[in-house]
């Protein structure tokens, strides 16, 4: 799988089954399984030198994810998941935007130690944004390819161990449903959030169906993503 971006061919980070043994909720489907591809991460994408320079410049990152349709025994396929690391000089850690460029995507959000954890149905043209202290997952839920893009601060490496640790998120999605991981007894009910709309999109410089790609030339529109520290009433209600 390659996507063409800014005329050049680019090749993806796989994640295979057996990256993600840790993290799947149907432990018995999965024993003698053969390994095989299940998402496609391009990372660090540009149409142009300019835009990569001002990328750089910012401190940011763009990236597209393509996940196939497709089910882990019982569970629909998913990310790893992850968190992200306190930004500096700051008492919270990096949030994340993304939106959905095709497809369907079920976002599930939670922060570290699951007192909220959320999950929001997001369909093409839809952005959320995840915000300072909470993890991500992201679950296509459908029968077509999800195609989504982001936003991130470029400087981090993100922490798979806790989500590792409780063998997945709080919750999975399976066909039978949410359900709850018996490894995640403390995590609160799982609360259900819509993607934000119209006054909460235009303070973050967004505007559904439009794409998010162009305002990486708007020097500092971003910077809620890589200095959080200095936006925190941005991020209330986004959620
Ligand atoms: O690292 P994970 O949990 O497999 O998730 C992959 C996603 O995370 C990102 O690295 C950004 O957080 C994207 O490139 C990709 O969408």
């Amino acid at each position: 799988m390659d996507l063409e971006f800014g005329g050049k061919t680019k090749e993806p980070d796989i994640r295979r089954l057996f990256d993600m043994k840790d993290v799947i909720f149907d432990q018995i489907w999965l024993a003698g399984r053969e390994n095989f591809e299940l998402y496609y991460m391009f990372r660090d994408l540009f149409l142009s030198r300019a835009d990569g320079d001002k990328l750089r410049d910012q401190n940011l990152r763009y990236d597209i994810t393509i996940i196939p349709p497709g089910m882990m025994g019982s569970e629909y396929i998913k990310t790893a998941g992850h968190y992200h690391p306190l930004a500096p000089g700051s008492a919270v850690t990096y949030p994340e935007l993304y939106e959905v460029l095709e497809g369907e995507a079920l976002y599930l959000l939670q922060k570290e130690d699951l007192s909220d954890v959320v999950a929001i149905n997001a369909a093409a043209g839809d952005k959320v944004l995840v915000p300072p202290n909470y993890g991500h997952i992201t679950i296509n839920r459908s029968n077509k390819t999800l195609k989504m893009s982001n936003f991130v601060a470029r400087d981090f490496s993100s922490l798979y161990d806790p989500i590792k640790e409780k063998g997945g998120g709080a919750y999975f999605f399976t066909r039978d449903g949410w359900i709850k991981n018996p490894r995640c007894p403390e995590a609160s009910e799982l609360r259900r959030a819509d993607a934000p709309g119209g006054r909460t999109l235009s303070q973050l410089g967004l505007a559904k169906g439009k794409e998010m790609y162009p305002l990486l030339k708007e020097h500092g529109r971003l910077d809620y993503l890589t200095r959080p520290g200095d936006h925190l009433d941005l991020f209330s209600g986004v959620i």
